[in-house]
């Protein structure tokens, strides 16, 4: 990022200028018998407190996978990871495992829903394995679900069961909500619509917001952009005129 972007951005954040979470110098590479697949090289990346933050980057560039380290799921092969001072890198296994529970909420593509439940009990299995949620049915009117509670995923529209998607991490009371594709299987104006209660959660909450796409038109509403090519940050860039969700257009 030119200096003085970031000059700018970290004033802006005065006394929240303490990092949530960085990589320094992550690399991952796959490793299947014979075959290893570098993925992700020396990747350095910050994420702020209360920040709207899209990493864009084509199929196959290392997005889900950096997301995935970010949230405790994967693991580097070297560098470190840090969440406030804790360095995720040398944390056992059911450390990781807490770590997940407690600070971060998970918006995947395909929502992921259990099909035999109803939204309300979707966020409630959520809710129960949280050391300090919020109330199911807050997390439900906070994505304007309010009225569909009593109903099972095959009986609400796609971004309808997104909405419980993004109810159910929420409800945990994330710090960071990480969000891999959440437009992917969506139209233009639902769409527009996840990323509206995604803005909301960020303007009203607080709550950190990651979101992963190859769309790069999502960018215009964040408050920065992230680029990656080939497992490298290829640009990061501070944009001074965040747009509204509606105003996105792809
Ligand atoms: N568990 C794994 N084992 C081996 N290779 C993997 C594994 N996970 C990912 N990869 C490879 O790593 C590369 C990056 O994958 P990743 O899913 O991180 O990219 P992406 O940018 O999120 O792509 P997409 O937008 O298509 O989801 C791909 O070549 C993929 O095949």
């Amino acid at each position: 990022m030119p200096a003085s972007d970031a000059e700018a951005f970290n004033s802006d954040r005065t006394s929240e200028n303490r990092l949530l979470l960085s990589l320094k110098s992550v690399s991952k590479t796959y490793i299947t018998g014979d075959v290893s697949v570098p993925v992700l090289r020396d990747v350095d990346l910050e994420i702020y407190p209360g920040e709207f933050l899209v990493i864009v980057g084509p199929s196959g560039s290392g997005k889900s996978t950096l997301l995935n380290i970010v949230g405790g799921i994967d693991v580097p092969s070297s560098g470190d990871v840090y969440f406030y001072s804790q360095n995720l890198s040398q944390f056992t296994e059911m450390e990781l495992t807490r770590y997940r529970r407690k600070h971060i909420g998970f918006v995947f593509q395909f929502y992921n829903l259990v099909p035999t439940l109803t939204a309300r009990e979707n966020v409630i299995v959520s809710a129960d394995i949280s050391e300090s949620p919020m109330s199911p049915d807050k997390a439900l009117e906070l994505v304007g679900l309010e009225h569909r509670t009593d109903h099972f995923p095959s009986q609400l529209s796609g971004g309808e069961q997104q909405r419980v998607a993004i109810a159910r991490a929420l409800v945990k009371n994330p710090e960071l909500l990480l969000c891999d594709e959440p437009t992917g299987a969506l139209d233009l104006n639902t769409g527009r619509m996840i990323l509206e209660v995604l803005g909301n959660l960020n303007r009203e909450l607080g709550m950190t917001v990651v979101i992963i796409t190859h769309n790069s038109a999502i960018g215009e509403m964040a408050e920065r952009i992230i680029r990656i090519g080939s497992g490298t940050i290829a640009e990061t860039k501070v944009n001074s005129h965040p747009v509204a969700a509606n105003q996105v257009t792809w």
